[in-house]
């Protein structure tokens, strides 16, 4: 049995326990000070009244709270790190690289950087990892096979990390916000509330399952849609001219200039 403890129970780490629920080889255990003892009966793992008994009781652990309470998490688990360094530490702490992990929890520690989205908590999701470079093979491809189980991964090299988080970290959040521009364009355009919200989420997610399961690409799909001089092309026409691809890049600049405040 594989003991996994999160410090921090907010919607990162809430959607990481339901990815890993289902596992009946791993035990999951959380440390939130307001909303771990909730979550964790919502969720049905056990609550610890301390990042120490967390880490004490862990075989890895998840740091899951703000960037900003690095040093904070670090202060409470030094004692706990002392007794037991050999707890692999997963952060999933946005912006927060392997370096500024060592200095703050110990040199000594075997740490992962993961940059998951909320997907995972669906079991579709994507997760960037970096390792450090002296990581044993065996601890990798137990660390990355973990990830795996809730969606797909990739090693990324960390200064690769700032459009990972953009893209598909926050990307969920742009995917919906586009999904609810859909949906309020049915609405105007008379259809209720239930059927708007459902032609919005079915299309957007079929048609990710379809560009997967059929490996097609964005444009090669968009194409088959789009009969020649129908009635798709004359809406691509208008996301075309409204720029979509350069709103779309500002939008990650944006992102990746704010995720980069932490480093
Ligand atoms: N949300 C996302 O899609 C993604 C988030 N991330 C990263 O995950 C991290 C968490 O984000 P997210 O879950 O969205 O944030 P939330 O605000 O939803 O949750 C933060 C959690 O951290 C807890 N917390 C705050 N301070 C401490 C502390 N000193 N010790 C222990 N726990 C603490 C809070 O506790 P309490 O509730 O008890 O007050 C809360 O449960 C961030 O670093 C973010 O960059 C990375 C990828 C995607
Ligand atoms: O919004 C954030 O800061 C975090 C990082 C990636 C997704 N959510």
């Amino acid at each position: 049995m594989l003991t996994i403890g999160f410090i921090g129970s907010g919607n990162m780490a809430q959607a990481m326990i339901q990815g890993w629920s289902g596992n009946p080889e791993v035990q999951l255990t959380v440390y939130s000070p307001n909303s771990g003892k909730r979550v964790a009966k919502e969720l049905g793992i056990t609550a610890e009244d301390s990042a120490m008994a967390v880490w004490l009781k862990s075989d890895l652990v998840v740091l899951a709270t703000p960037a900003d309470q690095l040093a904070a998490t670090a202060k409470m688990l030094q004692p706990a790190i002392l007794m037991k360094p050999s707890v692999i530490v997963a952060s999933v702490l946005g912006g927060i690289s392997l370096a500024q992990l060592h200095q703050a929890l110990g040199e000594q520690l075997i740490i992962t950087r993961a940059l998951p989205n909320v997907n995972v908590g669906v079991k579709y999701g994507y997760t960037a990892l970096a390792f450090d470079k002296d990581t044993n093979p065996d601890i990798k491809g137990a660390v990355a096979a973990l990830f795996l189980e809730f969606g797909r991964t990739d090693e990324l090299a960390e200064e690769k990390f700032g459009a990972a988080s953009a893209v598909a970290g926050s990307g969920p959040a742009f995917v919906a916000a586009f999904t609810e521009a859909l949906k309020q364009a049915a609405l105007k355009n008379g259809l209720t509330e239930e059927i708007a919200a459902r032609l919005a989420e079915q299309t957007v997610a079929g048609t990710a399952r379809h560009m997967i399961e059929a490996k097609k690409t964005p444009l090669t799909l968009a194409n088959e849609v789009m009969t020649p001089g129908g009635s798709t092309a004359a809406g691509y026409d208008v996301l075309q001219k409204g720029n979509l691809n350069q709103l779309v890049l500002d939008t990650i600049t944006a992102t990746m200039a704010k995720n980069a405040e932490f480093e």
